[in-house]
């Protein structure tokens, strides 16, 4: 079968380790353009397996290409993504870490999850009604009775959040505590996220909407030199919910699995972890009483309002905050160079 949307697609992978494991997913992304992000040491080699399309960047070349912009860039955690979200020139962004392998459907067949999140945000969301035979859009399923007609037509998908069977995205303590503890569940549904209500975004298997969402899945400054790791994904999450809620888009979780082989040291995760796991009881609140004026018509305005509420609102928790907050200007500030200029800058950018 034709790889789906291919010419549309980038798949962001940040890597501290290796990209052996893409062996594995060969059959599904070898049609596709790879965004590597090599994060830790820039002299490190890190060897693409032969045969896919890619370009990689590593510190040194996000500091050439940003300049003082590559401050809003994580530099040891995986936050650093977001680089390749910014370098995207496609519709879709496809995530993964590269701890993820195929995982097999309860039927032992491979499953395609980049081909299973396309499908998700190619089809529209359901964020205002809840329907109780869960995607309505699925074949050989529909809106329920009682389901208002009116609210049918659905509104555009703008994030795909896949799952893992094997290791699940456990928080340290959490894992510390339960070590052997696998999800071999696997449920064979996709949710819509109702409007109002907030998730633990997790990137290790995700997909969005570049065009509709983009400017708003920055992982801030995480990592190295800074006092939380581990938030990146969670903080996007949190945001961009707010900010599709805002504009009126859908965020779907469920289908695909993945098979997670986690490399990650609890030890060393609760460590990077910390201060999140109190902050989060201040952070969460915060989200949750987020109103965006409804001048703000795109997620660059919308995260521009949110960075300035974070500063207001969670600057008083610790400076953290404050330089977060201005991170996250920073983000768009770089989002807007990259996405104004014609193709041409951006490639001479590239390749200086
Ligand atoms: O300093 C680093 C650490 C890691 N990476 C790359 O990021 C991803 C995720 O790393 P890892 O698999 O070690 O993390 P997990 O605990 O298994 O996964 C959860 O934590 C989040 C990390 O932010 C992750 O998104 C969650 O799913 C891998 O590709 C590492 O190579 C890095 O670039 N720099
Ligand atoms: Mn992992």
């Amino acid at each position: 079968m034709a790889p789906i949307l291919n010419g549309e697609v980038d798949i962001v992978i940040p890597t501290i380790r290796s990209l052996d494991f893409l062996e594995n997913w060969r059959p599904f992304f070898e049609p596709y353009h790879l965004i590597i992000i090599q994060d830790g040491d820039p002299t490190k080699v890190i060897k693409v397996p032969q045969g896919f399309d890619y370009e990689l960047y590593n510190r040194d070349d996000i500091n050439r290409i940003l300049g003082p912009k590559a401050s809003c860039i994580s530099f040891k955690d995986g936050a650093c993504r977001c680089f390749g979200f910014l370098v995207s020139k496609k519709k879709f962004i496809y995530t993964i870490d590269d701890d993820c392998f195929v995982a097999k459907d309860p039927s032992g067949k491979d499953i395609d999850a980049l081909a299973q999140h396309l499908d998700n945000l190619t089809k529209p969301a359901t964020p205002y009604f809840f329907n109780t035979l869960y995607d309505p859009y699925r074949e050989g399923a529909d809106f329920v009775r009682g389901y208002p007609f009116s609210l049918r037509e659905g509104v555009p998908t703008a994030v795909s959040h896949g799952l893992w069977l094997n290791i699940p995205d456990y928080d340290a303590p959490t894992q510390l505590v339960k070590p052997r503890e696998r999800n071999t569940t696997y449920v064979d549904a996709v949710m819509t996220i109702p409007k109002g209500t907030l998730y633990p975004m997790c990137a290790m298997n995700l997909a969005f909407n570049r065009e509709l969402v983009g400017p708003a899945m920055y992982f801030g400054i995480m990592g190295d030199g800074q006092p939380l790791g581990r938030y990146d994904d969670m903080w996007a999450g949190w945001c961009s919910k707010v900010v599709c809620d805002h504009l009126g888009y859908g965020v779907k979780t469920g289908l695909p699995y993945l098979w997670h082989s986690k490399a990650s040291n609890p030890f060393v995760n609760l460590k990077k972890e910390f201060k999140g796991l109190f902050w989060q009881e201040e952070m969460i609140p915060f989200f949750q009483s987020v109103v965006l004026p409804k001048e703000c018509t795109n997620a660059q305005q919308c995260y521009l309002e949110l960075a300035k509420m974070v500063k207001e609102k969670l600057g008083p928790i610790d400076p953290y905050f404050h330089n977060f907050a201005a991170a996250m200007v920073t983000w768009i500030e770089a989002w807007e160079e990259f996405n104004a200029p014609a193709k041409a800058k951006i490639d001479s950018l590239k390749s200086a």
